[in-house]
């Protein structure tokens, strides 16, 4: 069976990833993209519809699971016009504040929705191992990470960045809300036992690296991701497409969703 899919952004750098494998994959169908108004241009090629108003789009596909990479007002607006049209949404905008997240998480119980800021594997499994490091390790190691990303990249720290941070957070049973250091300068004093510094690196066409750092007495171990290019990511979206045009709405779902 194939699942028929729409692209939103489809000429953004991870829209235009996605809209490409979807075409080399037999289990999904590229069904239509979405470009912002008099933006289409150049988007026929890819052999399916092209439309400017997400709505009108999801009239002529009932069914068909959206992949929206855009931004965060964007995803929000997208999200509530699924609701609307009853159509399953993948979302991998990343930048949303904790207000912005609730409001996915009621158009969720309603709709089918899912959210992930990284759609690797890599990433999916850090999640999981890192809290065991943090436990294994015990109280006596700092914790922080550095996070690098091209210099087109709107928001910081990525959202990856703050997932991965929140999962060293609760394995210490802290609130990153409260530990949280996004940035360092003057005279700071020593560094407090109770804090996950979050470092942001932009420049050139980096596509994405996270590294954990655990800091204790004579020793430290780095844990690095490397993202070698987007398809890593699109890859992931479509896997995340195809399961969750079968799923019922209850919760905003996520990448640990679809590898259960
Ligand atoms: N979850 C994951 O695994 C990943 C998440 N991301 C996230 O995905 C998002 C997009 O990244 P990327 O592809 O690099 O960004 P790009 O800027 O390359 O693409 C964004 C696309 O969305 C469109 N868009 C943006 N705002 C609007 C709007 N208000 N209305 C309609 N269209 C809009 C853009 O059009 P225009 O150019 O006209 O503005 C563009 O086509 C970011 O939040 C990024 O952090 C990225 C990689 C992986
Ligand atoms: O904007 C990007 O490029 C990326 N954004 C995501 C994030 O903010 O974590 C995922 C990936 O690192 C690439």
């Amino acid at each position: 069976m194939s699942t028929p899919i729409i692209v939103m952004g489809a000429h953004g750098r991870m829209g235009a990833t996605i809209a490409q494998l979807i075409r080399n994959d037999e289990a999904a169908e590229l069904a239509a993209v979405c470009e912002r108004a008099g933006r289409g241009e150049g988007l026929e090629l890819l052999g399916c519809e092209v439309g400017e108003e997400l709505g009108a789009v999801l009239k002529n596909h009932p069914g068909a699971v959206v992949i929206d990479f855009t931004a965060v007002q964007a995803s929000l607006s997208n999200a509530r016009v699924c609701a609307e049209h009853g159509n399953p949404i993948v979302i991998g905008t990343t930048g949303f504040t904790p207000a912005e997240l609730d409001e996915l998480r009621s158009i969720a119980e309603k709709n089918p929705t899912f959210w992930a800021p990284n759609m690797s594997v890599g990433v999916n499994v850090l999640q999981q191992v890192l809290p065991e490091l943090v436990k294994k390790l015990g109280p006596d190691y700092d914790l922080e990470m550095v996070e690098l990303h091209h210099n087109k990249k709107k928001d910081a720290p990525s959202g990856t960045a703050l997932k991965l941070a929140e999962c060293l957070a609760e394995a210490r049973d802290w609130d990153l809300q409260e530990v949280g250091n996004f940035s360092r300068e003057g005279i700071i004093g020593e560094r407090p036992k109770e804090e996950i510094g979050v470092q942001t690196i932009r420049g050139g066409d980096v596509v994405g690296v996270h590294t954990v750092y655990f800091m204790g007495p004579g020793e430290r171990i780095e844990v690095t991701h490397h993202a070698h290019s987007r398809d890593t990511f699109a890859q992931g979206s479509i896997r995340a497409a195809k399961w969750l045009a079968g799923q019922k709405p209850g919760k905003l779902y996520a990448m640990a969703d679809v590898f259960a």
